[in-house]
């Protein structure tokens, strides 16, 4: 990735992070550029006219080409990797690098923060992009929400461990704390519609619905902050965090608008090494099995675990996306995956009996990571 500097503006600009606004908003025939103060100002917006279509142009205005060399300068706002990107990035080899699904405000952002505190965390406009951005060594690690207090799993990326070979090698909790986020100036009563990711608008679902807005579902919560920034939107909101108000230059319509406070999302840390586990504090370990038909066989499966007072966490059915559907006997059956947490270290002789135990009648296991548990307090 290219090594980002500060854009430097005339001095009748201020620092900030940069958004602009191209399409002239339905408002104001003219091109806003706003200064989202980076600064503790919070929310301040200086909105600096570029005029546009008039053809006066003041001390302030912009010709839409400086607008658009700014758009593609601003370096305030890094824009995610593209899988066609991955070739050009180099690890700067300073701090570990992160790569998330988003752009810079997501949950997955701050959850790379939290499990690697001064990261370089890296957006990418794509799942697969963030594992293969670590597959080829373009960063350290890859960060993953997996499923949420209120939403459940998030299945597909149940199914995206298991299309790449990486690790998991950690865990992180986050309470997510939902914001509805408008432009400036735009009231509640304003509001026609509301954009988010899928997970974010099912945790505020009560919410959404006393407001009668209509659900635009977007591939994450930044991105719908960004969107209704740039594109200037006056009848749309974002549910997004309060990071993402400040980065794109919104204003905060309302907070905590989750159905339930203790709204947490579990994050996986994925490496293409997986760590060597221990015993000295306590360990989680995800594997993913599939079985042969038959009446008992995942009560036996469950079992090997049960047997050897292994406490289970989670235990999840997915589809064999290969072959889900297996004849026999003239009848067709789902073939099935189960992903399982359990309490204990790969490094513990109980867990590795379980899982010799399991192997001899699973027809595919593989461990997908033996790591610490969060215990962190939310
Ligand atoms: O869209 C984001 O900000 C994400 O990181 C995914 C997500 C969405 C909702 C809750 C937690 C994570």
């Amino acid at each position: 990735m290219a090594a980002f500097h500060a854009v430097r503006l005339p001095a009748t600009h201020l620092p900030g992070g940069i958004s602009v606004n191209q399409s002239p908003s339905n408002r104001n025939p003219k091109t806003v550029i706003r200064f989202g103060y980076g600064s503790s100002k919070r929310n301040r917006l200086v909105s600096v006219l570029a005029s546009q279509g008039d053809g006066n142009r003041n001390e302030n205005s912009l010709s839409a080409v400086e607008v658009k060399k700014i758009l593609e300068d601003s370096p305030l706002l890094p824009k995610p990797l593209s899988s066609n990107q991955l070739a050009e990035t180099v690890s700067n080899g300073s701090r570990v690098r992160v790569a998330y699904q988003g752009v810079r405000g997501a949950y997955s952002e701050s959850a790379a923060e939290k499990a690697y505190p001064n990261c370089e965390a890296v957006p990418c406009e794509e799942f697969d992009t963030a594992f293969e951005a670590v597959e080829r060594w373009l960063v350290d690690r890859a960060v993953l929400p997996i499923e949420n207090s209120l939403g459940g799993s998030i299945h597909r990326n149940y199914d995206l461990l298991l299309r790449h070979n990486l690790h998991i090698v950690g865990e992180v909790k986050l309470a997510v704390r939902h914001c509805l986020l408008a432009n400036h100036g735009v009231k509640l009563e304003d509001l026609r519609r509301v954009l988010s990711h899928p997970q974010a608008l099912a945790q505020c679902e009560n919410t959404l619905t006393r407001l009668g807005l209509v659900r635009e579902a977007v591939d994450d919560t930044a991105g719908a902050a960004k969107q209704i920034a740039f594109e200037d939107l006056s009848d749309a909101a974002a549910v997004a965090s309060a990071k993402a108000a400040e980065i794109y230059g919104l204003n905060i319509v309302a907070e905590d608008i989750q159905d339930d406070t203790d709204n947490v999302t579990r994050f996986l840390m994925l490496a293409r090494e997986p760590i060597i586990p221990g015993t000295n504090r306590l360990f989680k370990t995800s594997i993913v099995f599939s079985l042969e038909e038959g009446p008992g066989v995942l009560f036996k499966a469950l079992a090997v675990f049960a047997l050897r007072q292994i406490n289970l966490t989670k235990i999840e059915s997915r589809p064999l996306r290969k072959n889900p559907l297996r004849a026999s006997g003239g009848l067709k059956y789902f073939d099935y995956l189960f992903y399982v947490d359990f309490e204990a270290s790969m490094a513990d002789e109980v867990a590795q009996n379980a899982l010799r135990h399991l192997e001899e009648f699973a027809t595919f296991l593989r461990v997908l990571g033996s790591y610490p548990v969060d215990t962190t307090m939310l």
